[in-house]
């Protein structure tokens, strides 16, 4: 039996590379997309993941759920090392690991009903659908039960993600990674799917990895924040509503409201380029665009070490708290 008091999942090392090109024209090139990342997840967290496109969060999350190969470390789930699990293993993954992604027409089939793709992840393992469990679903997640006959273009975006979001749920899944569940949504429609997600979170027990390149929402939804640039985790919050210590963490709250004045006074909007992914520069990624970075930024790569009181940061001269 596993203990509660365990992690639920366990990252260690976690690190993709990515080759593209190739052929007469263009020569191989290899980028780092998740950088040597650890995380510790705990029953009933929110763990938010957050950073500017392109820092490798769906990467993150694509690994988490066992849908890509590491190129190193490891993933244990439930204590279980689960890192190349195949065939029943990967099966049996699946029915408590689940994923909601951002944008709910493509991840629907237009041609299946609502009860056609609630009912594919009974059929994607050969079980049979428990008599009343469609009915169940749809009740879940808010939904009339009359939806069950609706096509998904029969349906807002933000119905079609109750639906999204009852799919992960067809196997009672323990853990859910939410991959920018609301960024294709109206601004009113997503406060209605994080509501939902809060109160299946606590009455279901569930906990979360949830992505986003939006801090003030996950500063709002998160237990815990991890915040990722260029592949690499720069800051680990433990408390989302406290100041940030990471320059990079600071400046993406310029990207969001901040109500509280002390807060707003250490924004500094982010300036210069993103360095390519594939011609980093020596020391941390972030110096080149960093208003803090000191000669020694330039030269060596900060580890994510240093402990802030509220959690840990990659930073050689971060803001104190
Ligand atoms: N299959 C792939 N082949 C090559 N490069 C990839 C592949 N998938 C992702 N990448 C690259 O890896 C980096 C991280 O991509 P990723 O999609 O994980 O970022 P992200 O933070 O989720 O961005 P967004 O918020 O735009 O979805 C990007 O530079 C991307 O171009």
């Amino acid at each position: 039996m596993p203990n509660p008091d365990d992690p639920i999942l366990s990252i260690e090392g976690l690190t993709c590379r990515f080759t593209t090109g190739g052929g007469f024209l263009h020569a191989t090139r290899t980028m780092t997309a998740v950088r040597a990342v650890d995380l510790e997840v705990v029953r009933g967290d929110i763990v938010g993941i957050v950073g500017e496109s392109g820092c490798g969060k769906s990467t993150f999350a694509r690994l988490a759920m066992c849908l890509i190969e590491p190129s190193e470390g490891k993933i244990l789930f439930e204590g279980r090392d689960v890192t190349n699990a195949r065939g029943r293993s990967l099966r049996n993954l699946r029915k408590k690991l689940q994923m909601v992604f951002q944008d709910p027409y493509s991840s629907l089939d237009p041609r299946y009903t609502v009860r056609d793709c609630l009912e594919e992840p009974f059929r994607a393992v050969g079980e049979k659908v428990p008599a009343g469990r469609i009915e169940n679903l749809l009740d879940l997640v808010g939904l009339d039960r009359s939806f069950a006959n609706n096509y998904p273009h029969q349906m807002s975006g933000g119905q079609r993600q109750r639906v999204g979001i009852a799919r992960a749920l067809a196997h009672q899944p323990n853990f859910i990674v939410l991959d920018e569940p609301t960024a294709s949504l109206d601004v009113s429609i997503q406060a209605q799917i994080i509501a939902l997600l809060q109160d299946l979170h606590k009455r279901a027990g569930l906990t979360y990895l949830f992505i986003s390149h939006d801090l003030g929402l996950v500063r709002y939804f998160c237990s815990r924040i991890m915040v990722m640039y260029l592949g690499s985790v720069v800051e680990v919050m433990d408390n989302p509503k406290a100041a940030p210590c990471h320059p990079y963490t600071a400046a993406l709250m310029a990207s969001s409201f901040a109500p509280d004045p002390k807060a707003r006074a250490q924004i500094v909007p982010l300036e210069g380029e993103i360095p390519s992914p594939f011609n980093l520069p020596p020391g941390c990624p972030f110096a080149p665009r960093c208003p803090r970075a000191v000669p020694r930024c330039q030269q060596e790569l900060p580890q994510l070490t240093t402990a802030t009181g509220n959690g840990r940061v990659a930073c050689f001269n971060p803001i104190e708290p």
